[in-house]
């Protein structure tokens, strides 16, 4: 049985700072730069690539693989088949963002393709995609979440469906590893205004999958934005100095994880 509180999170975050885990990074062109940061400053190594050529050489040397299709091309596809076949090959653990799953045609073929492979220990995505995902209605418009009040059972049935860890986000998150269903109700409303805090999340759950087992890590990843927000918000003045604020946060919880205490999560009875 799994019991929350005897979980260490303060000690994720520190293994991270300690191992600086290579985390391949196949994402859109809106995030990429941002999600570098921010690896490096909770203490994780990016490499961002989308180049079929190199692909399997990445994979091999990475400790984790975030696929994130937000700005799909020709070649970033070939290039994440290639990784994702690899990464269960190998063992690697791998991450799904489905951004924007609903918008169009093309986004539910291409998840739906790379959910196939089974390669994947986590599939995170905002409130609507999961939503959608896991067989309830929600709408997508764009690349934006749009709240559903069904996406609890929605992450229940997507990771008993894909057998992995099925995570939505919004101004709350749930967290569901087909058995049991966790909700957070925390966060500050600006990262609303961040495009890229979702894919933020991807970045850190990547890290702490390296270092933990995915439900552990999701949990960590949506505790520590949601109380770092929380904590940026009320030194920034707007979205640009709450972006930077952001950063130095997660980075200070990072180098002093004892100053991170996880909120409460609260087990749904679905
Ligand atoms: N209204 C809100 N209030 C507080 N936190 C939110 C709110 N909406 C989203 N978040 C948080 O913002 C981050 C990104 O979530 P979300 O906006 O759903 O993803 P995406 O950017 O992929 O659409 C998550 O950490 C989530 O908890
Ligand atoms: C605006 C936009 N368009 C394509 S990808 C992207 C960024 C989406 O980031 P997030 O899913 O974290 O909001």
């Amino acid at each position: 049985m799994f019991d929350l509180k005897r979980v260490d999170f303060s000690k994720v975050l520190k293994d991270v700072t300690l191992r600086k885990p290579l985390i391949y990074h196949m994402t859109n062109g809106v995030a990429m730069s941002e999600q570098a940061h921010l690896a490096l400053a909770i203490g994780a190594s990016p490499v961002m690539s989308l180049y079929p050529g190199e692909a399997a050489e990445l994979i091999s040397v990475a400790d984790v693989l975030l696929v994130n299709i937000g700005t799909p091309s020709r070649e970033g596809i070939e290039a994440m088949f290639v990784a994702v076949r690899e990464a269960r090959e190998l063992g690697k653990p791998a991450i799904l963002d489905p951004v924007g799953y609903g918008a169009t045609k093309m986004r539910v073929d291409l998840v739906n393709r790379l959910l196939d492979t089974k390669a994947f220990r986590v599939i995170k995505g905002n409130g609507a995609e999961i939503s959608l995902l896991g067989g309830q209605e929600a709408q997508v418009r764009g690349v934006d979440s749009m709240d559903s009040p069904r996406t609890a059972l929605a992450v229940k049935t997507l990771a008993l469906k894909h057998d992995c860890i099925a995570v939505a986000t919004g101004p709350t998150d749930y967290v569901s590893d087909g058995k049991d269903v966790y909700a957070l109700r925390r966060g500050h409303e600006w990262l609303t205004l961040l495009s890229g805090s979702g894919c933020y999340v991807g970045t850190m759950m990547a890290a702490y999958m390296s270092v933990t087992e995915p439900l552990i890590a999701a949990m960590t990843a949506l505790a520590l934005m949601s109380v770092a927000s929380e904590v940026a918000a009320m030194k920034s003045d707007g979205p640009g100095t709450f972006r930077a604020n952001l950063f130095d946060i997660l980075h200070d919880f990072s180098l002093n994880p004892s100053s991170f205490d996880m909120p409460i999560w609260e087990k749904l009875e679905i």
